[in-house]
Formats: structure tokens, C-alpha cells, sequence
């Protein structure tokens, strides 16, 4: 059901009983649009809320305020979507045309495989999600709601209280505060507003924030004739974020009525990262030879043996043997292990499972400076008047526009600047001033203006507007000089360290009813306000580590570009030269991909600037990260590979991040923590592709060369699938290895094009060792006019089954060996997997499974030529590694 669209028919009941939740959302739409006293009665509520029994009544009507999307999945749902994946879809296709053909063994060992799959991933992702839990509710957002609670009469009269409440438990009706950095909890309608601009690019992909204000009289000319919801400027929808000012709001939907649920859209939907596309397009080239595999076989087989539908068992088993079957539970085993052992550990909550890996792949890690690197808690230093003399009434003036601004919002959004003023200046003469009006601060404009009545004066009222240096002395009337000569001083006392706001004031006649940006201007200036921010204890020790792991960082602030840079020396890290955002507008992509590439600190960057960069940093092929905690960090959080947000950054942030740093206040060595996590998972998943795709192919190429070449099937389906089975088995191994050290030294990095070259070396090594094998078993063992088929095939299952743990060893561990001999000589996880697969191999034929599996025991002789073989095998596997880590 969707809010705000198209005319129902009804009129919206005017009656103060509760409407049904049809007309409950005529109450917004409709063709005849009530105004917000009307849309109030017909949600039966009023402005001042609902009562606490009506909130709980309708509670149990309604249902918790959750959207579909963000409900934890129970297991059938979980299980269900792992049928999904791209090789189950496959697999299970391979499964009917068994069973099509009667091909029972096959069908069940698929359906095993199947079955296996879907319940490992379920159990990984389940148990990631127990693990974080916890954290999560220390985090869990909160809005604030109007309620009444009851008086004796238990009829709810008393006067309203404003409560923070979980977001899910929001009821239609309840009429809730919205300030910036708040995201939108429900589909709401807004009754007052002021400076309210909401950011529901969720919805229309469009960043730039939107308006929002209430309209009494629905068909007044400020508001767009027949548009869609999102161009009525009264509604604010779920999912959104509230990026400046702030208002009253009523709820018109919750839960499942609301937008976001009808869009199917989670908050945290977005363009896939870069390992969700390297996992998808590697996966579709596999899927593709899957598919192509049984046909070739087949046509193969009718042409050189005329031989029918009876090879098609054998087939599916090569297509089967070729799907990397186990994919998708490693790399869900791998990320989900390491976001437990995260959450554990370092208390950071991993939200998107693949942003562990775009951790480990990071190599740019853009920050904001407040909160970030400085400890956001700035202490007034002094106020100066232009000639730099000390001048108190400066901070007096600020003082009054922080107290007004925030007495005058809805919802009053902690600003540490406001605080600190609030703090250095006299209490008493701020209350004495009577406000007119409010703009709030937006980081667009970098301003904030409170009216008041003159004091003294009649007739007057005065604009006090503060902010950033540059944005106040534009309005200011100003020679050029003049100008300049105050942005120098700016510039000098930045430079010191210091942050620094500018106040100009300016009066008008009383007449004007509402004030809006534009009346910023002609502007007198009055001084400057100086603040210390001290860097955070943290900060510089992370730095110093996030570089030694091969992380480059840059500052992007929205500060003076001297403050900024003076911060980045303290905390021992050569900015070089500083690029203003400014800078950045005049610049083609190209320059600007270049430019960012090049500059470690961006000064005076407004949300979109901040994005902007981001992006260009990603489209230069950098894996980037942002951490921010300010509602100004949302656009660059989303566009970034992995968001990253503070525990106590704003709702909005917090919720736009990919991962949520819960743990000790401002400790940003826990960023190191999650990336070391991120490329341990990431390396494994590397580790266990290059292993099993390698090992497919080779034996994919040598079972079809061999099937050619001779006048049987060298192996029987169920012995392939055997094979596969246990080869799936021991890879599962690699999702709790330790990769190696030097993993951990620099970003993992894994693309599609390096993985498919890899692949084919080492799968076309492995097809030659197998051949080899299939030499000396037609020349010695199975003897030229010999007809013993058995031991043909248990000769190559053994052979098959040895040279994957070898490759399983020599690819991995033995790389990990090799860089510390000596020093550790424990097997690890995948070297007992290989031991074990080995041991498989050789012993399965003599046990009592081998008769029905069609495999006998080998001669004696055999064995010697085998071990041969591996040795040769061994050396060449070995100098081709070498060859690679030389490139690398
Ligand atoms: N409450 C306020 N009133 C007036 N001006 C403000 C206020 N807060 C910030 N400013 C001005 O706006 C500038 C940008 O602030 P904003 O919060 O957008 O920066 P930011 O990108 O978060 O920077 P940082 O890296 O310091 O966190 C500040 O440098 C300051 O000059
Ligand atoms: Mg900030």
C-alpha cells in the first residue's frame, strides 16, 4: 500500500474515531487533500500525540514497524534464497536431467550436494548474525515520539511528553520529531517545519536533499499539481534521511504500508561493490562452461563412438566436477567468520557481508577530520573583532544565534560548535534577547542565522548570521581589500590550529513575516569566534598503521583548509599541498581522478563534493573507503566501496554505513582490526578459488581428452562425483586457514582477469600430470589389449584425488611455508584437509566401498610410477608458483 498516490475516491473522514488504514491514507492523498488538522483527526490523533494505552492498542493492531526488507530471515526463507545462487540453479538443473534419465546415483549425490550447500551458507550467515546481535541493539536507532501518558482517569489527558522510542515501535497516528542527522521513521507527514531537507535518494536516486514543508491548503500554488508522492513537499517517507533543520511529523504508515517496503528496496540497497561484481562475473563465466560442458560431451560422443543418451550420465558428472559447487558456502563461511570474530573481538558490526572483503581490498581511506582525527569537542579560545583585537561581544552575538537556533528547532541537534560557544558565554544576557526566527545551519551553506528583536530598538530586527570564514564575508558589504585582508587573518589563526567561525549581523524593519537563506545578506561583520579541537589519542598511532598496512588516507573536511592541515601535522602526517573542493568544480573527471589521486587533504567540501571524490577515487580503480560520523559524510558513505561509521555518529550515518566501529569511544585502531579480518576472509576466499577452479579445469580437459582418446569412459559418473564430493569437502578447509603473513601486509586484491590466467596455467599443468597418468596406466597397468577397466579408473581416482592435495598444499600452505621455513611447521586446516584427501584416495579403493563404487586394488607396481609422477608434478607446480610470486 502506498502513501500519497493518485486519488482513492473517498473523502478523508473528518471523525476523531481511528480511520481504517484505507482511509488512513486517503488522510494524505485523496483527490480532495485535507489539510494537517484533518489528516491529524482522520489518523485519530491529534497534535498532541497519541496516548501510551492507544499507542500499545494500535501496536498490536498494526504490527512492529519494520519493513519487510530489514526482518531477520528465519531458516526455510535463508535456505530458499541459497537455491537462488547462480551453481545451485545450475546444479539443481544437472540434478533433473539425471533424474530425467534415470540416473538415480547422480540425481541423489547432486541433491546431496544441493542440500549441504544451502545449510552450511544458512548456518554461517545465522551464526554471524547471532555474533552480532548484541552489538547491533547498542547501535539500534531510535525516534523521538510525542505520547500521552495516562492520567487517574486513564484516559490519556495529560500534556505530552517526548520520548525516544525504537523505531519499530511506531504506530500511524504518532507524531514524531525529526532533526538533521535523523533518519525518517516511518512514512510521515510533515505538520511544521523549518529548514527541513530530506535526502531520499533510496527512493529517486536523486542526492541532492529535497525541501519539506507542510502546506495547509493543499491546492495552494506551492505545491506541484497532480505530481507524484515524492514532489509533495509534505510527505517524508521511511528510509530517507533528515540532512538539515528539522520539524513535527505525523505518521501516516508503518511497517509493511510504507514506501520503502512497497519499493522492496532495503536502506541498505546499493550499487553492488567491487567483490559482489568480481564473485558475479566469475561465477557467469563458470556457469557458461557448465552448461556448454554436457553438450560437448555428448556431441563428442556420438561422433567418434555413435553412442546416444547413455553417455549423459557421464556428462552431467563432467559439468558437475566443473562447478565450483562449494563456492558460495566458503566465501559465506569466510566473511561471515571473520564478522563474528570482528564483532567479538573489536566490536565492529559488519551490515554487508561483502564490505569485509572491500575491506581487505581497501587501499584509499578517506576520512572526515571532526570526531575522526580531532576528539569533537572543541573549547572556545577567544573571539577577536577584524583588527584582531579581543572582542567578547563577538562571541556574545554567537552565543545568541546558537542559543536561538536551538531553541527554535523542533528537534534540537547537539552541535558541539553551539555547545562550546554556549558554554564561554554569559547565560544570563542570552535569554534577555526576544527571537523572530530560525535558518538552522545546513553544510551546504555553512551557515546559521537566528533573528531576533533589536535590543534597544523599535521597529528592528537583526539578523546574526555565523559560519564558515568564506560563506559569511561573501555577504558581508566589504571592500575587495578589505576581504582579502580578513580571509589572511582567517588564514593565519587556522593555521595555528584553530577553528574558527565568522559572525556578521545585519537589521531589518519589523514588517518581513518569514526569513529565508536569502536574506543573508549586506551583511555587517562583527568578528571572529576561535575553538580548539584537540586530535584524539588514537588517531595518530592508527594513521601511522593504516599506512603501514598499504592504506593511503586523505582528509576530506568541510573546515578551513589551514585548520585542516595544521590538524594532519599534529597527528605526524605531511598533508602537502591542500586542494580546496572549489578547485575541484573547474576540473574534467580525468583532472579530478588525478587531482584526488594526488592530494591527501580536501578542504571545504560540501556532502556532494565529498562523494565526488569518492567516486573519482573508485572510477581511478582505487578500492575506497569513507569514515565519517556526520549527517555531511551520508552522500560518501554510500558511494564509497565499504561506508564506515562510529558508534557515535548521527542515525543517518550509522545507518549508511557498511560497518559500525561499536566499540570504545572514537578508538580508530579498530579500523586496523577490521581490515586485518577483512584480509584474512578475503585472502582465503583467493586462496580456495585459485585451488579449486585450477583443479577443475585441469581435470574437466584431462577427463574429456581421455574420454576422446579412449574406448571407454575413464571414469564412471558415480567415481567423478565421488571424487567431487570429497575434493568440495576438504575445500571448506580454507574458510578456517590462516592465509599468509604477507596476505595481511597490503590489500587483497583479486580481479576476474588475474584469477582466469591463474587458472589456466595451473588447470592446464594439472591436465598434463593426469594425462601422463592416463599414459602410463594404458601402457603399463591396463596393458595394451588389457580389458580391466576397474583398475583403469581406480587408478585415476587415486591419481586425481593425490595431485588435488598436492595442489591444495602447494598453491597454498607450501606458499606459506616457503615464506617462513622453518619457523612454522604446523599443517594448518588445509594441510590436514590435503593429508586427509590424500589418504582418501589411496585407501577408498581397498576398502569395502570400492567394489560397489567399481574400483579394485591396484598392483603393487603402479603405485611406484605414481609417486613418480606427483614428484614431477611437484617440481613443476612449484617452479610455476615460484614464476607467479615473482610477478606479483
Ligand atoms: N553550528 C554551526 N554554525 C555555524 N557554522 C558552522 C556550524 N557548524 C559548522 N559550521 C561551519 O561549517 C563548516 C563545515 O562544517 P561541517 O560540519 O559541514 O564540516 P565537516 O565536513 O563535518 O568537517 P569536519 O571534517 O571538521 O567534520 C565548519 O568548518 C564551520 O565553518
Ligand atoms: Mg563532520
Amino acid at each position: 500500500m502506498v502513501v500519497g498516490q493518485g486519488p482513492r475516491g473517498t473523502t478523508a473522514s473528518a471523525s476523531t474515531t481511528e480511520a481504517e488504514p484505507g482511509s488512513r491514507l486517503t488522510a494524505v492523498s485523496g483527490a480532495a487533500e485535507p489539510t494537517a488538522l484533518q489528516a491529524l483527526r482522520a489518523l485519530g490523533s491529534g497534535p498532541r500525540g497519541l496516548s501510551e494505552q492507544e499507542a500499545e492498542r494500535r501496536l498490536t493492531r498494526y504490527g512492529e514497524n519494520v519493513p519487510p526488507s530489514l526482518r531477520p530471515l528465519s531458516w526455510p526463507r535463508r535456505l530458499v534464497r541459497g537455491l537462488k545462487d547462480p551453481f545451485t540453479a545450475v546444479l539443481l538443473v544437472l540434478g533433473l536431467v539425471s533424474a530425467a534419465v534415470a540416473s538415480w546415483g547422480t540425481a541423489v549425490v547432486i541433491t546431496v550436494l544441493v542440500a549441504v550447500s544451502c545449510l552450511l551458507r544458512a548456518g554461517g550467515e545465522m551464526r554471524a548474525d547471532r555474533a552480532m546481535a548484541g552489538l547491533r541493539d547498542l547501535v539500534a536507532t531510535t525516534a523521538t515520539v510525542l505520547r500521552r501518558p495516562e492520567d487517574e482517569s486513564g484516559a490519556g489527558g495529560a500534556a505530552p511528553v517526548a520520548r525516544e522510542l525504537p523505531v519499530d515501535q511506531l504506530v500511524p497516528g504518532d507524531v514524531v520529531q525529526l532533526g538533521a542527522g535523523d533518519l525518517v521513521p516511518a512514512d510521515v507527514r510533515v505538520m511544521r517545519g523549518s529548514g527541513l531537507r530530506v535526502r531520499e535518494a533510496a527512493f529517486t536516486g536523486e542526492s541532492v536533499a529535497v525541501k519539506k514543508y507542510p502546506v495547509d491548503a493543499p491546492h495552494s500554488p506551492s505545491q506541484p499539481e497532480g505530481a507524484g508522492a515524492f514532489d509533495r513537499p509534505y510527505l517524508c517517507f521511511q528510509g530517507s534521511s533528515v540532512v538539515a533543520g528539522g520539524g513535527t511529523a505525523v505518521v501516516v504508515a508503518t511497517g509493511s504500508d510504507t514506501r520503502l517496503a512497497a519499493a522492496h528496496t532495503g536502506i541498505s540497497a546499493r550499487a553492488a561493490g567491487s567483490f559482489d561484481r568480481l564473485v558475479h562475473g566469475v561465477s557467469w563465466i563458470l556457469v557458461r562452461f557448465m552448461l556448454l560442458t554436457p553438450p560437448l560431451v555428448l556431441m563428442a560422443n556420438a561422433a567418434l563412438r555413435g553412442q546416444g543418451l547413455e553417455t549423459l550420465p557421464f556428462a552431467v558428472a563432467v559439468a558437475v566436477a566443473l562447478t565450483p559447487e562449494m563456492l558460495p558456502v566458503v566465501v559465506t563461511t569466510c566473511l561471515a567468520r571473520g564478522a563474528s570474530l570482528l564483532a567479538r573481538d573489536h566490536r565492529a558490526i559488519v551490515r554487508r557481508l561483502p564490505a569485509l572483503h572491500d575491506l581487505g581490498a581497501m587501499d584509499v581511506l578517506c576520512l572526515d577530520k571532526t570526531g575522526t582525527l580531532t576528539q569533537d569537542r572543541p573549547l572556545v579560545g577567544g573571539s577577536v573583532d577584524g583588527m584582531g583585537r579581543e572582542d567578547p561581544e563577538v562571541l556574545q552575538w554567537a552565543a545568541v544565534n546558537a542559543w536561538w537556533t536551538l531553541q527554535l528547532a523542533d528537534l534540537p541537534v547537539p552541535d558541539p560548535l553551539d555547545e562550546a560557544i554556549l558554554a564561554a558565554a554569559d547565560e544570563g544576557e542570552l535569554v534577555t534577547c526576544e527571537p523572530v526566527a530560525a535558518l538552522p545551519f545546513d553544510p551546504v551553506r555553512r551557515l546559521a542565522t537566528a533573528v531576533v528583536r533589536t535590543p534597544g530598538r523599535l521597529g528592528t530586527n537583526t539578523l546574526i548570521v555565523k559560519g564558515s570564514i568564506e560563506a559569511v564575508l561573501e555577504r558581508c558589504v566589504l571592500p575587495d581589500a578589505e576581504r582579502q585582508r580578513l580571509n589572511a587573518r582567517a588564514a593565519s589563526h587556522a593555521a595555528d590550529g584553530l577553528r574558527l567561525l565568522a559572525v556578521a549581523t545585519v537589521e531589518r524593519p519589523t514588517g518581513q513575516r518569514s526569513y529565508t537563506p536569502a536574506d543573508e545578506r549586506g551583511l555587517t561583520f562583527r568578528g571572529f569566534v576561535l575553538l580548539r579541537d584537540a586530535v584524539t589519542d588514537s588517531a595518530a598511532a592508527a594513521l601511522c598503521d593504516l599506512a603501514e598496512r598499504g592504506v593511503s588516507v586523505k582528509v576530506l573536511t568541510g573546515d578551513h583548509p589551514g585548520t585542516a592541515a595544521r590538524a594532519c601535522r599534529d597527528l605526524g602526517f605531511e598533508p602537502g599541498e591542500v586542494l580546496t573542493a572549489e578547485r575541484l568544480d573547474a576540473l574534467s573527471e580525468a583532472d579530478l581522478a588525478a587531482a584526488v589521486s594526488r592530494a591527501s587533504v580536501i578542504a571545504r567540501c560540501t556532502p556532494e563534493h565529498k562523494a565526488r571524490v569518492v567516486s573519482a577515487l573508485r572510477r581511478a580503480g582505487h578500492t575506497t573507503g569513507f569514515l565519517g560520523d556526520g549527517v555531511n559524510d551520508l552522500p560518501a558513505l554510500r558511494a564509497a566501496d565499504v561506508g564506515i561509521g562510529p558508534r557515535d555518529a548521527v542515525p543517518v550515518a550509522r545507518e549508511g554505513a557498511d560497518v559500525v566501529l561499536a566499540g570504545r569511544e572514537k578508538d580508530l585502531t579498530a579500523i586496523g582490526h577490521a581490515i586485518t579480518t577483512g584480509r584474512y576472509a578475503s585472502g582465503n576466499i583467493a586462496a580456495y578459488l585459485r585451488v579449486t577452479l585450477s583443479s577443475n579445469l585441469g581435470n574437466v580437459i584431462a577427463m574429456l581428452t581421455a574420454g576422446v582418446l579412449l574406448p571407454f569412459l575413464p571414469m564412471l559418473p558415480t567415481q567423478v562425483l565421488v571424487q567431487n564430493l570429497c575434493f568440495d569437502a576438504a575445500q571448506l578447509a580454507f574458510a578456517y586457514d590462516r592465509p599468509r603473513p604477507t596476505v595481511l601486509r597490503r590489500p587483497t586484491t583479486l580481479n576476474a582477469r588475474d584469477l582466469l590466467t591463474f587458472i589456466t596455467r595451473f588447470g592446464v599443468l594439472n591436465a598434463l600430470a593426469d594425462l601422463a597418468t592416463f599414459g602410463l596406466l594404458t601402457l603399463a597397468v591396463y596393458g595394451p589389449g588389457g580389458d580391466d577397466e576397474a583398475v583403469f579408473h581406480t587408478g585415476w581416482f587415486t591419481e586425481n584425488m593425490l595431485t588435488q592435495a598436492l595442489v591444495m598444499v602447494l598453491l597454498h600452505t607450501g606458499r606459506r611455508a616457503a615464506e617462513h621455513r622453518g619457523r612454522n611447521r604446523a599443517l594448518g586446516p588445509v594441510g590436514w584437509a590435503a593429508a586427509l584427501l590424500a589418504v582418501i584416495g589411496v585407501l577408498l579403493p581397498l576398502s569395502p566401498f570400492g567394489p560397489p563404487l567399481g574400483m579394485t586394488s591396484l598392483p603393487q607396481a603402479y603405485y611406484a610410477q605414481l609417486i613418480a609422477v606427483l614428484a614431477l608434478y611437484a617440481v613443476a607446480l612449484t617452479a610455476l608458483v615460484r614464476r607467479e610470486a615473482e610477478h606479483v
